[in-house]
């Protein structure tokens, strides 16, 4: 068996807009010529300022949407190659929580119903007591009160809504959870229980994650290795947490996040600029106009995502 469950191979993802009233199509890139390997076993983080694609590169894992270039490969398989009924299998294994997963789950649904569709979306078959008894064994397994199948989602705190969605998700015992700020809309207490029972569940089922965030916090605290985003590309793949940051984006965006500890605090670092629009990217590095040291190369000449010999970044001029 591989080390990496999961596979971007230069994928990229491009969307469509109409431009004005009168206007043609523009498109703009999403998620730009990324590679990365998701490895088994550990929880992988991606972060990034708002609408870097953090989202878009959620969806192109599990092939909800379809990469413009390059491909997506779970357990070796290439997701756009496969048959629908093929698809359908290795989707089995490879499963999301959403940030409010209620907006995906008809709101007539009781609980053990939330839970027992993805046996029917996936021809699982089971008798009506099996997948009640099953029903009751994932809410158990996500800290829920299996007598809570009852009920109705707009009867349940948000916090339990979210167990929910990890019990449905566990429900067809997968290998792969993307996990899609699964914790954004949440108080702070009920957050931390969220994530104890992500890394129980993880270490008890020998889970894989994909943990999409912009809590840098929280993915410090959670993750094995961070990826970080910008403008759709991945800069930096950090291989530790404590990883030194040497792009100087992954160290403006790191120094900019409050730390709880006074110890590690350091002054907080704004982030000064704008995003290039992703309709028009600028022909180098795509951070180059909030950068510090960027150089007349970074202006004309985009950097590749190399491994140096600490970690991959993509940087002209990576900070030691
Ligand atoms: N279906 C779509 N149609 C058109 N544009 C889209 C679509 N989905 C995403 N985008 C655009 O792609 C870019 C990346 O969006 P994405 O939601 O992946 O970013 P994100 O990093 O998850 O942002 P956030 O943290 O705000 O959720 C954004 O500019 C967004 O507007």
């Amino acid at each position: 068996m591989s080390d990496t469950i999961l596979r971007f191979d230069g994928v990229s993802r491009d969307f469509s807009s109409q431009k004005g009233f009168f206007g043609g199509k523009r498109t703009m890139r999403a998620v730009d010529s990324l590679t990365l390997d998701v490895p088994r076993g550990k929880v992988t983080g991606v972060v990034g300022e708002s609408g870097c694609g953090k989202s878009t590169l959620a969806r192109l894992a599990l092939h909800l949407l379809k990469p413009t270039a390059g491909h997506v490969c779970f357990e070796g398989n290439d997701l756009a190659g496969l048959t629908p009924a093929a698809l359908r299998r290795q989707r089995r294994h490879m499963q999301m929580v959403f940030q409010d997963p209620y907006s995906s789950i008809n709101p007539r649904f009781t609980i053990r119903d939330a839970v027992m569709e993805p046996f029917q979306v996936h021809g699982v078959r089971h008798t009506r007591a099996e997948a009640k008894d099953k029903a009751a064994r994932f809410l158990e397994m996500a800290g829920l009160d299996p007598q809570l199948a009852e009920r109705y989602p707009q009867q349940l705190s948000g916090g339990q809504k979210q167990r929910v969605g990890i019990a449905r998700a566990l429900a067809l015992e997968p290998d792969l959870i993307v996990l899609d700020e699964p914790t954004a809309s949440l108080d702070v207490s009920i957050q931390a229980q969220i994530i104890a029972l992500l890394a129980d569940l993880k270490t008890r089922l020998g889970l894989t994650y994909l943990f999409i965030s912009h809590d840098l916090g929280l993915v410090r605290y959670f993750c094995d290795r961070i990826v970080v985003m910008y403008l759709g590309a991945a800069v930096e793949i950090l291989p530790s947490t404590d990883a030194p940051h040497r792009h100087p984006y992954t160290r403006t965006l790191m120094d900019s996040a409050f730390l709880p500890d006074p110890e590690r605090r350091k002054t907080v670092t704004a982030m000064t600029g704008e995003i290039p629009s992703a309709f028009e990217r600028p022909p180098g590095c795509a951070f180059a106009p909030r950068c510090s040291l960027a150089s007349s190369r970074c202006y004309a000449e985009k950097p590749v995502l190399l491994t140096t010999e600490r970690h991959p970044v993509a940087c002209h001029h990576p900070l030691d």
